[in-house]
């Protein structure tokens, strides 16, 4: 494994805070239809600086969820180049890719994605469990991550005890245990009325000054935008301005 895939290399490092965390360049995605190609990105730049909140609008089937999975590590561009801290992530194997995704980013969905039958507090372990971090930091880590969104006193609950609202706060708290670079949060606030809404606008933004990290989410909600520090808006797989 090229040595700086290996766990937090990069932050061991004086970090650049000028430097983009995340560079995208040229990126191209088409899908083999049937007989077709239907290509859904046609020539994407971006740029993620550190600790910001950046939104994608556009209309259902722009390409704002096949963009987020392309930096996420979730899928590859069929042509283009993404640079994550730097480093070529469009070279990496699906293994490196991988490790870099549990390593250094988050994720946060529309549904939620909580384990059921396990509390707030086992589900916030969960992903430290699963990015390999020390059980002796488990404790502190997520009484610190619950604490941030709100929810120190609910930590007993299982999902189906808590609003939505709360559910999702329970899953921003999962997402940064691990202390992620970079969060990407597909429609988080599509399911919760526009107070729930806020709500979690307003936790993003407390997370970004505290824990550092940048945010990429996709909105359809025009009265959340006012909050990003930038908005790229795509129409049919481009970024227009
Ligand atoms: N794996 C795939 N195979 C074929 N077509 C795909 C695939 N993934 C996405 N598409 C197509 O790419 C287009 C863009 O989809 P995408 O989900 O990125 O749009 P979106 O902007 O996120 O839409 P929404 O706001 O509804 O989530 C759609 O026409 C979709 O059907």
């Amino acid at each position: 494994m090229a040595s700086w895939l290996r766990k937090k290399e990069v932050h061991n490092k004086a970090p650049d805070l000028d430097s983009p965390l995340l560079t995208v360049k040229g990126i191209e995605r088409s899908f083999q239809v049937g007989s077709q190609k239907l290509q859904v990105l046609k020539g994407i730049d971006m740029e993620l600086k550190r600790s910001q909140l950046v939104m994608l609008r556009g209309r259902s089937g722009s390409g704002k969820t096949t963009l987020m999975n392309l930096i996420g590590g979730l899928d590859e561009p069929s042509s283009g180049e993404i640079f994550f801290l730097g480093h070529p992530f469009h070279k990496c194997s699906d293994d490196q890719r991988t490790h870099i995704r549990r390593q250094e980013i988050g994720f946060i969905f529309q549904s939620f994605a909580l384990m059921p039958l396990l509390s707030a507090r086992e589900n916030v372990e969960l992903a430290l469990r699963m990015a390999g971090t020390p059980r002796s930091q488990w404790k502190s880590r997520v009484a610190h991550c619950l604490e941030l969104v709100g929810l120190s006193k609910r930590m007993n609950h299982r999902p189906f005890e808590l609003s939505g609202g709360e559910q999702q706060r329970v899953a921003i708290a999962k997402a940064i245990a691990h202390r992620p670079s970079l969060l990407l949060a597909d429609e988080p606030t599509a399911e919760l009325d526009s107070q729930m809404g806020a709500q979690i606008m307003s936790v993003f933004q407390s997370i970004i000054a505290t824990e550092q990290v940048t945010i990429c989410m996709t909105t359809h909600d025009p009265t959340i935008l006012e909050v990003a520090d930038h908005v790229y808006e795509m129409v049919d797989g481009r970024f227009v301005s």
